[in-house]
């Protein structure tokens, strides 16, 4: 169940109806896949091979079908984050700094954790996740991505653009660290 944690009060959501409601305020999607469909070794696995990914990705191929079909993606693929990730803090410098997307960035949690910290109508706000969350970043919405301390986590990522992940930049005036 994802935690928000509104960055200008300190102010913290944890009750499933808070959450979905202050996530559906801001335009962002919130679901939930069910965890116990993967196998336990998936569960706490952040070095995958292509066959661990694509045991990933036909596990909640449904879940990511409907996905697309409601939302328009093409394609999909997993990304495994943790301190056995080469040139990690290369890639997490990429992630980290506010920027947006010319789509809606949709992730699905299946291992690990993360928070995406999303430019909203008080400012910033945390969506701090875990394994079975699911959430969007609404196109162009300012945004970045942190691990949490332990530093791992597994997501499937949903493409419209066929180039993939590409960040743009965003220079926010408002942003305080
Ligand atoms: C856990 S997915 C990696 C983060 C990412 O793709 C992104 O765009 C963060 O904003
Ligand atoms: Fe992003
Ligand atoms: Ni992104």
């Amino acid at each position: 169940m994802a935690n928000i944690r509104i960055r200008n009060t300190n102010k913290r959501l944890t009750k499933e109806q808070a959450v979905t409601s202050f996530l559906d305020k801001h335009g962002v999607l919130y679901e939930h896949w069910d965890m116990d469909k993967l196998s336990n070794k998936l569960r706490n696995q952040f070095l995958l091979s292509n066959e661990d990914k694509e045991e990933i990705l036909s596990t909640y191929d449904d879940e990511i079908r409907s996905l697309a079909n409601r939302r328009g993606y093409a394609e999909w693929d997993v990304v495994a984050l943790s301190d056995a990730t080469p040139n990690l803090d290369e890639l997490l410098k990429k992630f980290e700094n506010v920027h947006v997307h010319t789509e809606d960035e949709v992730r699905a949690i299946t291992a690990g954790n993360g928070i995406f910290t999303i430019k909203g109508e008080e400012g910033y706000f945390d969506v701090e996740l875990s394994p079975g969350d699911v959430i969007s970043v609404p196109v162009n919405t300012p945004h970045f991505f942190t691990l949490m301390e332990n530093r791992q986590v597994v997501a499937v990522r949903l493409f419209i653009d066929s180039s993939g992940w590409v960040a743009h930049p965003y220079e926010d005036p408002e942003f305080k660290q």
